[in-house]
């Protein structure tokens, strides 16, 4: 109990009354200052473990419930490595591997990843689905999602994937092996050129539209296209081809297999992030993450990208919705909402979940990681199938 205390006590004053307006318990973050990193080996490095051990001079535990995944003290630093400059090991938490895990990839899936950036679960997404399929990454923050291209193209991961700056309430476009398939049509678009191999030299033209459009302000026109792989279906494409648009019964058929929806939230579960705002303030914390209204207005956005995402995948697809917060009302709330809205959507119990160290959620088939049950950052999972209804 006092260690509860004291421990809490570190934690800033507007957070723990968030978490006390939130019903939660301020000593699930008394794991925190020993919550370990995570990385993911590269797939094939496995006989590297050694020489990366001796190069970061820290053994890599090997995370027994998630493949691929290795632990280390919280403060080894791997950027200077050489393996993290080849590419060989990035760092994502467990909890957001669990995440992808739990969206059950196979070979050949075309997956839709609505909240994409910085992009560590596209990564591992590409990574998982290697030479085959696709990923179609969406961002509304064009700077966050450039942060992803660069991490794709450092990894080596970018060539099945191709990534929008979009708003994903309302983004529409269809997966790539549809492409392939649909005829081209006649469309506005003022330009009907075909997408040649991308390279980061634009031309000149469609630079000057870019700028054009970022400096008109915040509002997107519609989608950008800020990258795609060499096997992301786009080359050779018209844009009529790219942009055409479907109506809802198209996608029971033609949509994404999986669709992941990491949703912009309070990001309380990371204590990490919290107590980057020791720099910048913790007024700026309570009114910018912390505030009610902005919890509301959260929640609705919350909504609305589930069941964007939602309708973009195709019958008997798997869709998996989760948050770094550990709020009731961005998690639950939002789920109970969202099915009974949506008569199609069946929630799923995720099986790997049998031997991961996390917690059920306030809803059956829900799963809720926190520092103190999992040792991993916080993040709440949920499953969904949907229905040919
Ligand atoms: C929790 S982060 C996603 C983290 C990411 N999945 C990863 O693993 O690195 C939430 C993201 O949602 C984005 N976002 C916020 N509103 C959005 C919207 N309307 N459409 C698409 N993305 C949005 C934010 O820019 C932010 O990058």
């Amino acid at each position: 109990m006092e260690e509860e205390a004291s421990n809490s006590s570190a934690l800033p004053e507007a957070f723990i009354d968030f978490l006390k307006h939130n019903g939660l318990d301020p000593s699930i973050y008394t794991a925190c200052h020993s919550t370990p990193r995570y990385i993911r080996l590269k797939p094939g490095c496995e006989a590297q473990i050694e020489a990366i051990e001796g190069e970061i001079k820290c053994k890599l535990e090997r995370v027994e419930w998630l493949p691929g995944f290795y632990s280390l003290p919280s403060d080894v630093q791997i950027a200077n490595s050489n393996a993290y400059r080849e590419g060989k090991i990035y760092g994502i938490d467990a909890a957001s591997g669990a995440a992808v895990s739990a969206l059950d990839i196979s070979a050949g899936d075309h997956v839709l990843d609505l909240c994409a950036a910085p992009g560590a679960k596209l990564c591992l997404i590409s990574d998982i689905l290697g030479d085959s399929g696709s990923v179609t990454g969406v961002d509304v923050s064009r700077h966050r999602l450039a942060a992803c291209r660069t991490m794709l193209q450092k990894y080596a991961l970018g060539n099945h994937c191709r990534l929008f700056v979009a708003d994903g309430t309302t983004f529409s476009i269809i997966p790539m092996r549809v492409h392939a398939n649909s005829k081209s049509c006649e469309s506005g678009l003022k330009e009907n050129v075909t997408f040649k191999e991308w390279t980061s030299r634009r031309p000149w033209k469609e630079r000057k539209e870019a700028a054009r459009i970022r400096k008109g302000g915040a509002v997107l026109s519609g989608p950008e296209l800020i990258y795609y792989g060499c096997q992301s279906g786009v080359v050779g494409l018209k844009k009529s081809e790219l942009y055409r648009t479907f109506c809802d019964t198209e996608f029971l058929s033609c949509g994404y297999d999986k669709v992941l929806v990491d949703a912009e939230c309070t990001h309380d579960g990371s204590i990490k992030h919290v107590q980057k705002f020791e720099h910048w303030g913790w007024d700026t914390l309570q009114r910018r993450v912390l505030d009610a209204e902005r919890g509301d207005s959260l929640t609705v956005l919350q909504l609305k990208l589930l069941t964007n995402g939602f309708r973009l995948l195709k019958a008997g697809g798997l869709l998996v919705y989760s948050t770094c917060s550990l709020t009731v009302a961005q998690n639950e709330d939002v789920v109970k909402q969202f099915l009974e809205e949506n008569p199609s959507a069946e929630l799923q119990a995720i099986d790997a979940a049998e031997n991961w160290p996390c917690k059920d959620g306030q809803l059956q088939k829900t799963l809720r990681f926190d520092p103190l049950t999992s040792n991993t950052s916080g993040l709440f999972v949920a499953k969904f199938t949907k229905l040919a209804i």
